[in-house]
């Protein structure tokens, strides 16, 4: 593993990538198979985001992490992690990122504490005079002290994923990155790694976190990249992707055949009555006037407004495709 690489020199990322934990330009990895996982990528991760890589399943978000981990070789492109080449400067560069691919690898015979310990040890980085204080404190982190004792194949998912988190913990990180880390938990194991991830965030660690789950990407991230096919369809602001997507306008009314006619007769696209709701494209004019038609029609008006455009929203938007994915 030569390092500075020969085809990537040493030298900070330019323009918007300046501060970027990760960065990669026109990433692409094709498999031995012929199979084109991830296609000309060009991601941009800020420091100090909780960065959610959404997808459907095969959507070439495994692919990438593992070639940002140093784990497989990109095909072309070039891919940056904490401003260094990867996978080139992976030696260097690794120690300072914590991550939890494909579930944690845990010894079930063996303690939770005593996996930590091992685990360690095998870290040729790790400090051994610190270590038991070290796993002690991870422990904590994620919640799991009072059972550091029990053997790990007596641990739930959700208490194993967390303490596959704990691994990731046991030294200072820069960057966290954390492969679908509420796949396959219930509902409150998937509340508890959430609750944790926005924790580890709110110290200034950036998190990289993959997921096919839009509402679990609403809910704790900051930004967020959408792939499709291998392709990257969109990055940004949470907040930004979802407002690029127009909410809808929704009129609760027992009135809602007059409503729907006055809506369109007001310019409203695609108007459906469902009970006593009518929800539309909301027309490019002042929604004042829009009240004001319905209430002259005599339309008895219990509710309007105008919905909140979901990442969802945005993704139907982009890729006029619904997000279809086994959970
Ligand atoms: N080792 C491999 N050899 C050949 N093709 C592969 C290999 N790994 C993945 N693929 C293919 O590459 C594409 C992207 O897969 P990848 O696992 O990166 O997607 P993903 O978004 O992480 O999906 P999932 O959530 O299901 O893991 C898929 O079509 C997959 O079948």
């Amino acid at each position: 593993m030569a390092e500075p690489s020969a085809t990537e020199p040493e030298r900070p990322d330019q323009g918007s990538a300046e501060h970027a934990v990760i960065a990669t330009r026109g990433l692409t990895k094709r498999y031995r198979g012929g199979q084109l996982a991830v296609d000309g990528l060009d991601l941009t991760v800020p420091a100090g985001s909780v960065f959610g890589f959404l997808g459907p399943n095969g959507s070439g978000k495994t692919t990438t992490i593992r070639m940002l981990m140093g784990l497989i070789e990109p095909t072309s492109g070039t891919a940056r992690v904490l401003g260094r080449p990867v996978p080139s400067a992976a030696r260097a560069v690794l120690p300072q990122v914590g991550a939890l691919i494909e579930g944690p690898a845990l010894y079930g015979f063996l303690s939770g504490r005593d996996n930590l310990l091992r685990y360690d040890a095998a870290d040729p980085t790790a400090d051994p005079r610190t270590r038991r204080e070290r796993v002690a404190a991870a422990l904590e982190r994620v919640g799991l002290a009072a059972a550091a004792g029990k053997k790990a194949k007596a641990y739930s998912l959700g208490m194993k994923q967390r303490l596959g988190l704990a691994a990731a913990l046991l030294q200072p990180r820069r960057l966290l990155v954390l492969d679908e880390p509420t796949n396959g938990l219930d509902p409150q194991g998937m509340r508890e790694i959430r609750a944790l991830v926005r924790e580890l965030a709110s110290d200034g660690t950036t998190v990289f976190l993959s997921s096919h789950l839009l509402d679990e990407i609403e809910q704790v991230c900051t930004h967020a990249a959408v792939m499709a096919r291998g392709r990257l369809i969109t990055q940004g602001a949470v907040a930004d992707l979802a407002a690029g997507a127009r909410g809808r306008l929704v009129v609760t009314t027992p009135d809602t055949g007059e409503a729907a006619r006055v809506l369109k007769e007001q310019g409203a696209g695609d108007v459906v009555v469902a009970e006593d709701r009518v929800t539309a494209e909301p027309p490019d004019r002042d929604l004042a006037d829009l009240n004001a038609a319905l209430v002259a029609a005599h339309v008895r008006v219990r509710g309007f407004g105008v919905e909140r455009a979901s990442l969802e929203d945005a993704f139907v938007a982009l890729t006029g495709e619904g997000f279809d994915v086994a959970g």
